[in-house]
């Protein structure tokens, strides 16, 4: 079974690569590393890059995780073979691209595009934000899935994620101490469902809260606090519709909790999501109850 060692860079197929890229410098605070003809760098912590935008809708969204060692890759990659996993090494230049040394290429049953990378570039220059959004750093996805059942079977035994709670048949996942780094919810199609960063402390989620009503950004969710991990959290939309979410405090287990903990199943309803009271304009959080989405373009 692979060995995440964390969850590393997420790949953006746009068919609006300028209009991406000043979102995320101006409104998002991400740093913008690289720029080239069809592709931007971006990030939110020390590590090279969180967010790579490609031009092209069609190149669709990729989740990148790094291994801590060459060979872990290559385990990996001969163990997804022997189950049948149809796995493609990376190029020397889609490594370039990636700024790693060595990467496999790989699909979940829902077809969600999987990177495993091994020595990812690291950067001796220190996170220089674009506005002072309290980023700390690039945290966890959210993936659409449209079998959550046998998504999970495959992020669990394959992959080796451990699954910290449930809302419904969404999975929390874990790959460290961290309460989750990936989380897969009901879909229609397969995809990048939103992008977490981490800011430093709730007054960061205020103020990002005015900041974005301010600029006419469309809030999707919060200010509110996860049941789950216990994150206080804001989402709001970008272009394409992505979602982006801040928050700050999501649970660390210690290594006794994390051998311990027994995965809570959390109903899916408003209070599971959030526990001050706040409702969703997001589909894949509402209850079937709230009906359709309200969600005023
Ligand atoms: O942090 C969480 O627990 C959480 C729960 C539901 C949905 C999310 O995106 C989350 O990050
Ligand atoms: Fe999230």
């Amino acid at each position: 079974m692979a060995d995440l060692h964390d969850i590393r860079y997420v790949r953006v197929g746009t068919d609006r690569l300028d209009e991406s890229v000043e979102f995320a410098i101006r409104i998002l605070g991400l740093e913008l590393v690289h720029r080239d003809s069809d592709a931007a760098y971006l990030r939110g912590d020390d590590r090279d890059h969180n967010i790579c935008y490609v031009k092209g809708a069609a190149e669709g969204h990729v989740v990148g995780f790094e291994m801590a060692t060459g060979e872990q890759l290559d385990q990996a990659a001969a163990e997804m073979e022997r189950a049948g996993i149809a796995v493609r090494r990376g190029s020397a230049e889609e490594c370039e691209r990636r700024r790693v040394r060595d990467m496999i290429r790989f699909a979940d049953p829902s077809g969600n595009a999987i990177e495993l990378v091994s020595r990812p570039a690291a950067s001796g220059r220190r996170y220089f934000p674009s506005r002072a959004a309290g980023i700390t750093s690039f945290s966890h996805i959210g993936l659409r899935t449209t079998d959550a059942r046998t998504d999970e079977a495959f992020w669990t035994g394959r992959l080796g994620a451990k699954v910290s709670d449930w809302i419904e048949d969404a999975a929390l996942l874990r790959i460290d101490g961290v309460h989750h780094k990936v989380a897969l919810f009901n879909s229609a199609y397969a995809g990048v469902h939103h992008i977490n960063f981490q800011v430093g402390e709730v007054d960061d989620i205020m103020r990002s809260w005015y900041f974005l009503q301010e600029q006419g950004v469309q809030i999707a969710f919060g200010p509110g606090r996860h049941a789950t991990s216990g994150a206080r959290f804001l989402y709001f939309y970008g272009p394409d519709g992505m979602i982006y979410e801040y928050s700050c405090g999501v649970r660390v287990f210690s290594e006794e909790e994390e051998r311990v903990h027994v995965p809570r199943q959390f109903r899916r309803e408003p209070t599971s999501y959030c526990t001050w009271g706040s409702k969703p304009d997001i589909a894949e959080f509402r209850s079937e109850a709230e009906g359709s989405i309200a969600h005023a373009g």
